[in-house]
């Protein structure tokens, strides 16, 4: 992360609604659950002691239930919410020190937010609408309609300007407030359940053009929403909620591969991990190699004797990935007095890079008892080595439920 700039980091940040936030917030630092705090002290905690970073560019998700304190985070990011206690920086300036007046600046130049609900205005029409951020910010008519012509371009709606809102479908009204959104030229987009109100095959609509418009455009996008596989499909990282408390954050694999706790285990229980298990994850990254101008038949054998192994990955001086050498053609090569086992090496074998996943891998081991190897995309170096014991274990493994209803069925027989 130290050679990535930061766009916005928030710092041990803690909301309280309610009027007995101190006792709230010493409640808190003692350890007490949120039901407890609400109980004892009338006090509802909205986020408690947040902190993490955002790389500008990247397009962070945060997860959780209802409840949960997402809307509340956000809303802390352009002080919509006044956090109770902690900091939020933007582009290196404090925001919760800020005057009112240079918010609402930082919140003009800075960041848009895109609601669920649409938020638009019924008389005017949708480029009127899309200009409207501009028109508060005292732009002139020609530069903001200009602007918001842009802006309705880029989300796909040219032609559709002196249309009013109530004309549109609802993916559209969303477009227009991922315009108006835009229009503004923010480098921070803040996204509250923005598609959430979609119906699912528009939805993923959104999603693509979400990710064709970052692409061109790399804002910093904070996305809220309860739908874990909108999370993995855009995010780039997610922060998984709880009781106004971030139980996670990290990459959906890191997430899947390592969840911190039974909580995340279980929300993230119903993925598909075949389809978000990479070779990077699953790899050996220390494979023991044959060197091939180093190591003839008899290092060979001596090596695969010691691991109790019959197949070693070969590389070259460079550690460009050569194949694999199994323990049947060395020992051919040492009858045969050969010097080195060069002709010997099999290199017709699965090869693939860091990010393919576990079903993109599967295929190619159902002909080959032959490992993969992970390899760079130039020169092709051995970067590490999924073996086919791993790579079946990850795709074989069942979810809870599938081992509850497993255990049923064998009951019953
Ligand atoms: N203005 C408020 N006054 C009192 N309590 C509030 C207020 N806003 C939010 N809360 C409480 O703070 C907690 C976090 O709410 P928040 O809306 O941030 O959750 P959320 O994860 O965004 O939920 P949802 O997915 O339903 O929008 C909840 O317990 C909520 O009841």
């Amino acid at each position: 992360m130290s050679t990535d700039t930061i766009k916005i980091e928030v710092k041990n940040l803690t909301v309280i609604f309610g009027k007995n936030k101190h006792q709230a917030l010493k409640m808190l630092e003692q350890g007490y659950s949120k039901a407890e705090i609400l109980e004892k002290t009338k006090c509802t905690v909205g986020v408690n002691n947040a902190s993490f970073q955002i790389k500008t560019g990247e397009v962070f998700v945060i997860m959780g239930l209802s409840g949960s304190g997402k809307s509340t985070l956000l809303r802390c990011l352009n002080r919509l919410i006044e956090p109770t206690r902690g900091d939020v920086i933007v582009n290196n300036v404090n925001i919760t020190k800020q005057s009112n007046e240079a918010l609402l600046d930082t919140r003009r130049t800075e960041m848009s937010m895109v609601f669920q609900k649409f938020g638009l205005l019924p008389h005017r029409t949708v480029l009127e609408n899309v200009a409207f951020g501009l028109e508060i910010r005292g732009e002139s008519k020609e530069l903001r309609l200009k602007k918001a012509q842009e802006a309705l371009e880029t989300v796909g709606l040219e032609g559709f300007e002196s249309q009013k809102p109530s004309q549109l479908s609802g993916g559209m009204q969303q477009r227009v407030g991922l315009a108006r959104a835009l229009a503004n030229n923010p480098e921070v987009l803040l996204m509250d359940e923005a598609f959430s109100a979609l119906d699912p095959l528009i939805k993923s609509d959104m999603q693509d053009e979400l990710l064709d418009i970052q692409d061109k455009l790399h804002k910093t996008i904070v996305f809220i929403t309860h739908d874990l596989d909108e999370a993995i499909k855009i995010g780039d990282r997610i922060a998984i909620m709880k009781d106004g408390f971030i139980e996670q954050i990290g990459t959906a694999e890191e997430i899947l591969k390592n969840p911190a706790s039974d909580y995340v285990e279980a929300f993230v229980e119903k993925v598909d991990r075949k389809t978000i298990i990479t070779a990077g994850t699953l790899m050996n990254q220390k494979p023991t190699v044959v060197q091939l101008e180093r190591e003839g038949p008899e290092m060979v054998i001596r090596k695969m004797n010691k691991l109790s192994i019959e197949v070693l990955p070969v590389v070259n001086r460079h550690r460009v990935f050569m194949g694999f050498i199994w323990l049947q053609k060395v020992l051919e090569a040492k009858k045969l007095n050969k010097p080195t086992i060069e002709e010997f090496i099999t290199t017709e074998c699965p090869r693939v890079y860091t990010e393919y996943t576990v079903e993109e891998m599967l295929p190619l081991i159902t002909n080959t008892k032959s490992p993969i190897a992970v390899i760079d995309k130039d020169p092709g170096k051995l970067l590490g080595v999924v073996s086919q014991i791993s790579l079946v274990t990850e795709a074989t493994r069942f979810d809870k439920q599938e081992i509850v209803e497993l255990k049923e069925q064998a009951k019953e027989q």
